[in-house]
């Protein structure tokens, strides 16, 4: 946790005693002075456009003034002197219109006029943001206003550090911005943490907070508070339904939505274009693009933390010119904060990113975003593309729409006002990237795998979207996306596959059903689905089974009215007379204490069965079929295996009998060899005798080795030796693979006293042109001392570097 004294000055005891007396004294009053101001805040529109016309503390001006805070937004200038007064909030501005001063400012001075300072005081207000990133810059912002003279404790609790570090610190706070799962966290485990006198709830990006994803988490977390307390919600998209407010608690919340009489529901100076894009041109449109705009700064979107990684890497490899950076939910804490940081601090940069950064981030200056994979729905293109024209300054939008989401995306922006606009790309300036995708897939069985995964999660993006009517993944040539993304074939997708088996059954129980009514009328015809042999055979032992249970059913009620017992384990005679089948019915189930093979002989006798007896070829144990799941059961090869034997590995003696791989000795043999511990002890004294028989052979070989390679240079630099024939070239490269060899053995067991020359050693790990995120963040220090080498492994660590390699890369 990042805990902060918002102020902090020192003077000597005594004086600070009574300076201290004083100030209370000079507060108190100031502090009536403030409330009877308040009290008299005009609430209509326009009233207020400064922030000196509000009764704000003297601390609050000097913070506003240092930032260089002067005129109000709309949003600001109507909800803060609302906020102040005390009312719960519904607020509702575009994105960039300065939200979080419309809610820190009445934190601020609210918890000022009521004197909520100090230890002792407890938790004042609590914001709640959907993402770290926002918290921190939520925090960010406070700190910037809140340190030119207020006395409350501020702390950033958002996970990625250890909750006992944050605890004690946790209890003395005034102010805490958070996220969800983490201040859950602590009120259910951080005993000492008191929330009983909390006076005000803030939720930034409230639709998101309050939406599925968060609800549990909210829930709870409001459980912990008081009821009595003020509460504001703010967000660019206000779609919050009722049932949140109630249970929020929301006392006769006042609505302030500032635009939402405008044509427009994002800003003016945004311009907005979309872009028709089958998803297999998307990503040769996306290097065209940033081809053209190397001195931009550019955000991308996409669906998948999969999607953002495959373009990052396969991008980066292929050098574009401008300093490439991704972040997504996956990465660590500290490579996210990098990331954002170096983000904002660059002039020109391409950020891929996944939603975790379509939320309230304020970097300053994007120039595009591009949304490369197509929003779930209007909402979240609001957010994405508010990412750039914030506060006024200008902007672009553009977004990739494939033909099928064309027309239901259109309909969506217009119910939502927002101005978009086709454009068309230059065809000229447009580049292909598959080829040279194709060629790193195949080199690099690492980024092969990214874009196998990144297909897939992509497709299960579309694949689960809740908007049908605009995602339909029939509608896309997935051969031809995986073949973009430089696969060989699209590959197989389990829930896909699924979708279709399930329908494969559900037809093939329609048309079962069908064919039995038909055959009354149309008897011999047959169904025309392609079934297997094994659908063919379950089903007509299914028909049979129930045929002949439906027909003892019949007998037995008529001779003896039926039983329970016998409705749910009784077996026809003839149940087991098909026996072509691999599955054969042979034995009816023993009753209870009866052996199984004992019961043959009663095969044929109806009135013992008690279910159905089944033979599996490969399994020891017959199979009791009594129940219609077990039956079911049999449907499914993978789950027969469970009721085969594991098998046995067999290994031939010279005379060509078989044996077990480990059979066991006979123990008076064993017993007459020694005890057991000297028996082992003699075992590992003879193993390690040959180990380093071995090794002594090793070692001598690798010498000779390396002697004879040495001698081979030293004659080649006298220049002794003439141009080799082929024959030569390849007995060197053999010798040089021996070398190796002969090396990475001795290394292996040598390990620390390896006398071997180093630059002779073979290398063990095949080139990489990446790493993982995890490897990132973890690699120790030496390790990237090795892999120094490889130039374009390195990530740039500061905006220079970026800079600087950028410049390279142009060169
Ligand atoms: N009164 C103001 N004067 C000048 N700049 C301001 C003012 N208020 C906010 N800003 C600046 O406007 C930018 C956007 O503000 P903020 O991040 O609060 O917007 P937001 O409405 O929360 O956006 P989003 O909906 O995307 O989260 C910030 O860079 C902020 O510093």
């Amino acid at each position: 946790m990042v805990a902060q004294g918002i102020t902090g000055r020192t003077r000597p005891t005594k004086v600070k005693k009574q300076a201290g007396a004083q100030k209370r004294k000079r507060d108190h009053v100031y502090v009536e002075q403030l409330d009877d101001a308040v009290a008299e805040l005009d609430l209509k529109d326009g009233a207020y456009k400064d922030f000196t016309d509000l009764p704000l503390s003297g601390a609050t001006k000097a913070g506003l003034k240092a930032a260089h805070f002067s005129m109000m937004t709309d949003i600001q200038a109507k909800a803060i002197p609302i906020a102040l007064k005390g009312h719960d909030i519904l607020g509702a501005a575009k994105t960039g219109s300065g939200k979080t001063l419309a809610f820190l400012i009445p934190v601020l001075e609210n918890l000022h006029r009521l004197q909520h300072i100090g230890a002792d005081a407890g938790l004042g207000a609590l914001i709640i943001s959907p993402t770290r990133e926002l918290a921190i810059q939520i925090f960010d912002v406070l700190r910037k206003i809140g340190k030119h003279g207020h006395m409350f404790a501020a702390g950033l609790v958002i996970g990625g550090k250890s909750l006992e570090a944050e605890r004690e610190a946790l209890t003395r706070m005034n102010i805490l911005v958070a996220t969800p799962g983490r201040i859950l966290q602590h009120l259910s485990q951080t005993a000492a943490f008191n929330v009983d006198d909390l006076k005000m709830l803030v939720l930034d990006e409230a639709d998101r907070i309050l939406d599925m994803g968060f609800q549990r988490d909210v829930d709870a977390i409001l459980d912990y508070l008081p009821k009595e307390r003020q509460t504001m919600l703010f967000s660019a998209t206000q779609s919050s339904k009722v049932s949140d407010l109630a249970r929020l608690s929301l006392h006769e919340p006042e609505y302030v939505s500032v635009h939402a009489e405008d044509k427009s529901a994002t800003p003016k100076t945004l311009q907005q274009n979309y872009f028709v894009c089958p998803v297999e041109e998307k990503l040769d449109t996306l290097w065209s693009f940033i081809q053209a705009s190397k001195k931009k700064k550019i955000l991308c979107f996409f669906s998948s933390a999969k999607m953002v990684r495959f373009v990052y890497e396969s991008f980066r490899h292929m050098q574009p010119g401008i300093p490439l950076l991704h972040i997504h939910g996956r990465q660590k804490q500290g490579a996210r904060l990098d990331v954002t940081t170096k983000f904002g601090a660059a002039k020109a940069s391409c950020l891929f990113a996944t939603d975790v950064a379509a939320r309230g981030l304020d970097f300053p200056a994007v120039d595009f975003v591009i949304q490369v994979d197509c929003p779930e729905d209007v909402d979240t293109y609001i957010h994405r593309v508010g990412r750039t024209a914030r506060y006024h300054r200008e902007g672009r939008g553009v977004l990739f729409l494939a033909p099928s989401e064309e027309e239901g995306m259109l309909r969506r922006f217009e119910t939502k006002k927002v101005p978009i606009e086709s454009i068309n790309a230059r065809q000229k300036k447009k580049q292909s990237i598959k080829s040279q995708l194709v060629h790193m897939c195949f080199k690099d069985p690492e980024l092969k795998y990214l874009a196998q995964k990144a297909f897939v999660t992509y497709t299960k993006s579309l694949y689960v979207q809740k908007d049908k009517e605009i995602f339909n993944i029939k509608n896309y040539d997935l051969e031809a996306f995986a073949a973009s993304l430089g696969l060989p074939g699209a590959p197989k997708i389990r829930f896909l596959k699924d979708d279709d088996d399930k329908k494969k059954k559900q037809q093939s129980r329609q048309e079962l059903e069908v064919s039995e009514s038909d055959e009354e009328e149309a008897e011999g015809k047959q169904p025309k689905t392609v079934r297997t042999k094994y659908d063919r055979m379950f089903e007509r032992q299914n028909q049979n089974v129930l045929a002949d249970h439906y027909k003892k059913l019949v007998q037995d009620g008529e001779a003896e009215g039926a039983s329970d017992e016998n409705d749910f384990t009784g077996d026809a005679p003839n149940a087991g007379k098909d026996d072509d089948d691999f599955l054969a019915v042979k034995r009816r189930i023993p009753a209870e204490g009866e052996d199984a093979d004992a019961q043959g002989a009663e095969n044929d006798d109806p009135t013992a069965s008690k279910g159905k007896v089944i033979h599996l070829a490969g399994a020891s144990q017959p199979l009791i079929i009594d129940s219609n799941r077990r039956e079911k059961l049999l449907k499914s090869k993978k789950k027969l295996l469970n009721f085969m034997d594991k098998g046995k590995k067999l290994i031939y003696d010279d005379d060509g009998n078989a044996h077990e791989m480990y059979e066991l000795e006979d123990e008076d043999d064993f017993r007459a060899k020694g005890l057991p511990e000297e028996q082992r002890q003699k075992f590992l004294d003879a193993e390690r005798d040959a180990v380093a028989q071995v090794d002594v052979l090793d070692k001598a070989a690798a010498k000779a080795k390396r002697k004879e390679k040495a001698r081979k240079r030293k004659e080649r630099e006298r220049g002794e030796v003439g141009v080799g024939s082929d024959e030569e070239g390849g007995a060197e490269v053999a010798d040089a693979y021996e070398d190796a060899l002969a090396n990475f053995r001795a290394d292996a067991m040598l390990s620390d006293d390896d006398d071997g020359d180093d630059d002779e050693q073979p290398q063990k790990h095949g080139k990489k042109w990446f790493q993982s995120d995890s490897e990132e963040e973890s690699a120790p220090s030496k390790k990237r001392k090795k892999t120094k080498s490889i130039r374009h492994v390195e990530e740039p660590q500061t905006l220079e570097d970026m800079e600087a390699l950028a410049a390279g890369l142009l060169s």
